[in-house]
């Protein structure tokens, strides 16, 4: 199964490039992983927020395959533990999905037609993180899920 972290939005801050770097290198060893930037809808002054939210959305709906598992980042979406969502990248794997597409909206966050493309809404916390930092903090969870499922000594319960 093959994995992409597409984010709306700008390049990373330097900061955010780095620490995607050490997760992203570390994953190399468990799965195919890219991360994609899907740049931001530029803010004419006639288009209101939810207008440019949903020209993002029909981007991103013309990049997706039919046959990609879409899990959409959203703070009101579900909760799991690491090792939950271990499982779930356990059972998507066995079930023979070939591309998943984990999406993370921009400052505005994701347009309602992508949520309900999306076939997991997943939250980090109910806390709203920046965009930014939700690129690092998902890259990391990704790297400690695949060390549960591959028994490797770095997510202790
Ligand atoms: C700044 S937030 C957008 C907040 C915006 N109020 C909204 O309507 O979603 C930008 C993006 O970061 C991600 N994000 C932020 N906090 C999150 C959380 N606690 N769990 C999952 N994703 C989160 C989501 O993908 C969200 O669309």
């Amino acid at each position: 199964m093959k994995i992409q972290l597409w984010s709306i939005g700008k390049e990373h801050d330097p900061y955010i490039r780095e620490g995607i770097a050490v997760f992203q290198k570390r994953l190399q060893h468990y799965v195919d992983f890219e991360v994609k930037l899907i740049p931001t809808v530029k803010q004419a002054a006639s288009l209101s927020v939810p207008e440019l939210k949903k020209q993002e959305a029909k981007i991103i709906m013309d990049l997706l395959q039919p046959t990609d598992f879409l899990l959409a980042l959203d703070e009101k979406g579900k909760m799991m533990t690491t090792v939950q969502f271990a499982d779930f990248l356990q059972q998507r794997n066995n079930a023979g999905t070939r591309q998943l597409i984990i999406l993370i909206g921009g400052a505005f966050g994701i347009d309602q037609s992508l949520l309900q493309r999306a076939q997991l809404q997943m939250s980090l916390s109910p806390l709203t993180f920046p965009h930014q930092l939700v690129r690092l903090i998902f890259t990391e969870q990704l790297y400690r899920a695949y060390t549960v499922l591959n028994r490797e000594k770095y997510h202790h319960q």
